[in-house]
């Protein structure tokens, strides 16, 4: 692993008690910490690594910083004129020196000054829970240290990569997310287990990198997206050169004293590889708490109420990937934004706004949750896929479109291909689920993140004229294949 680097504490005169105690630096519990600082609390944040957590040093910044290149010089190949200018192919060293600058080198300083100049305290150190408010803060030096929230505890350690029971795998070293998105080498030959996001994006980035990717998984790709996402997905890996083998699992995996892993497959074949790297979904941060001391369950998931509000606890929050309800950056900063409200307005006589959409709830995260996943090609959705509106009860009718068919995607590359899909709400005629793939298509998704926020009616719409020739006329066709209503 990188040597982190941390920044000396800013908590300059600790304090016994602060209105609100966050645990977990990440950017969820930084969100949390300035809403309450800002709605005129004192907050105490901890944190055991790097302020910033996953998603700065590990996760969605250093992932999206190893993809890039290839996205960039994908898109220059598709265009005649700028194709012939290219001489090479990625510069495997260069794109690592670049996700280092983009995570930051380790260094969590930047975020260190962020919280001094937003007046929120910083203690390091590893937190339990000891009773009702009351937490210890156990620091690397051994001293300990014991502060009370006067009015809440908001919990946002996030989550860690789960390890699945396949014999042999724990004793081998894996790599997980963490290692392969801070790795300072480019692993010959790169096996990853796991067909969801964080497979399919390392497969994307790796192939490009120059790996021989083999990528194992047990269903098909992205499960929880359209089908028609992970087909593009995989179909476009194979082309570049990975080998994805569908429906199956690892029946047993070793690492031999030269270092090699080789993996046994169920039907009989064996693959010899450099590493290998687990992406089977996640694990909550939460067994080492002191949850046993408030009566909850240690390493479970923290279920919470639409304020954010762990369950029978009145004065503790849970926020982010640890309850578990859409385990992304933006959806756990929406929570923190509306956890630090409602904080602040618990502890003073302001009213509570909890009806579904008001400020002081995270009601999109049970059907407007958008994702984009910086494969090539690109798969963004949000809300329901088909399947899931039917599975609701909604009545829904479907309308699909080939995006090549846009005059903005014959202008964007040669031999564009793509495909869009809304799923429309008929009794309301709303949408409830759109989804994108191709390439370059990521920014396109917040324009139906807003109409299904906004329950915009499809009659309305139309009046929305994308501008020509760009690729946001998919609006346009997919409103014409639906009809006017
Ligand atoms: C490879 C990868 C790529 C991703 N890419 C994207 C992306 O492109 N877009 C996106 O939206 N999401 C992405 N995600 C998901 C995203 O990283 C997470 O949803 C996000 O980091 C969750 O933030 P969090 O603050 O809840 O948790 P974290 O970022 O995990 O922060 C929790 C913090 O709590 C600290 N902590 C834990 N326990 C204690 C304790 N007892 N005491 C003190 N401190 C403690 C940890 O050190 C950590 O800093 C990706 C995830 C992975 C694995
Ligand atoms: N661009 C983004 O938004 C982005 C990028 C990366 C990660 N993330 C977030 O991080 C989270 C974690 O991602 P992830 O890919 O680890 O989890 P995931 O849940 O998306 O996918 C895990 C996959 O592993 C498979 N799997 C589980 N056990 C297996 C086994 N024994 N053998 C083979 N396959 C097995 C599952 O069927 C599933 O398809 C996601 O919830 C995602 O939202 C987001």
């Amino acid at each position: 692993m990188r040597p982190l680097t941390t920044t000396a504490q800013t908590d300059a005169a600790p304090l016994d008690t602060y209105d609100v105690v966050v645990i977990g630096a990440g950017a969820v519990g930084e969100n949390v910490a300035d809403r309450a600082v800002q709605g005129g609390l004192t907050v105490l944040i901890v944190e055991n690594e790097l302020v910033g957590g996953e998603c700065s040093y590990w996760a969605c910044m250093p992932s999206k910083a190893l993809l890039r290149a290839a996205s960039v010089l994908r898109a220059a190949h598709a265009v005649p004129g700028a194709r012939a200018a290219i001489t090479g192919t990625v510069d495997a060293a260069a794109v690592l020196a670049s996700r280092d600058a983009v995570a930051s080198h380790w260094d969590d300083a930047g975020q260190v000054r962020w919280l001094q100049k937003t007046g929120i305290a910083l203690a390091r150190g590893h937190v339990r829970l000891d009773g009702e408010r009351r937490v210890v803060i156990a620091a690397a030096d051994g001293g300990t240290r014991t502060v009370t929230a006067a009015h809440a505890v908001a919990i946002c350690t996030g989550s860690t990569a789960a390890m699945p029971p396949i014999p042999g795998l724990a004793e081998s070293r894996p790599w997980t997310s963490r290692e392969i998105t801070s790795t300072e080498t480019v692993p010959a030959r790169l096996a990853i287990i796991g067909g969801g996001v964080v497979g399919c994006e390392m497969a994307t980035a790796f192939t490009s990198l120059g790996s021989a990717v083999t990528l194992i998984a047990r269903s098909g790709l992205l499960a929880g997206v359209e089908a028609f996402a992970g087909e593009a997905v995989a179909e476009r890996l194979r082309a570049d050169g990975a080998e994805v083998l569908l429906g199956t699992s690892p029946d047993r995996v070793d690492r031999a004293a030269d270092g090699s892993v080789t993996i046994a497959l169920p039907d009989g074949r064996v693959l010899e590889v450099d590493e290998i790297v687990v992406a089977t979904g996640r694990a909550p941060v939460t067994g080492d708490l002191g949850l046993e001391t408030i009566g909850l369950e240690p390493g479970s998931w923290l279920e919470v109420d639409d304020t954010l509000r762990v369950r029978g606890v009145d004065w503790l929050y849970a926020v982010g990937d640890v309850n578990h309800r859409a385990l992304l950056t933006h959806q756990g900063k929406y929570q923190a934004r509306a956890a630090g409200d409602v904080i602040a307005a618990r502890a003073s006589t302001a009213s509570i706004d909890d009806a579904p959409w008001g400020a002081h709830v995270a009601t999109a995260d049970h059907d407007a949750v958008p994702q984009v996943t910086f494969t090539s090609p690109e798969v963004a959705s949000v809300g329901l896929t088909a399947a899931q509106a039917e599975q609701r009860g909604l009545r829904t009718r479907v309308v699909d479109y080939e995006l090549g068919w846009l005059a903005g995607a014959t202008v964007h590359g040669d031999d564009y291909r793509g495909t869009a899909r809304m799923v429309v709400d008929e009794d309301r005629g709303v949408i409830v689920g759109f989804t994108i793939v191709g390439d370059d298509v990521g920014e396109l998704l917040h324009a139906a993140t807003i109409a299904i926020v906004g329950e915009v009616p499809l009659a309305r719409l139309w009046h929305a004229v994308p501008s020509y020739p760009t690729l946001s006329e998919i609006w346009l066709r997919l409103l014409e294949g639906y009809g006017r209503p």
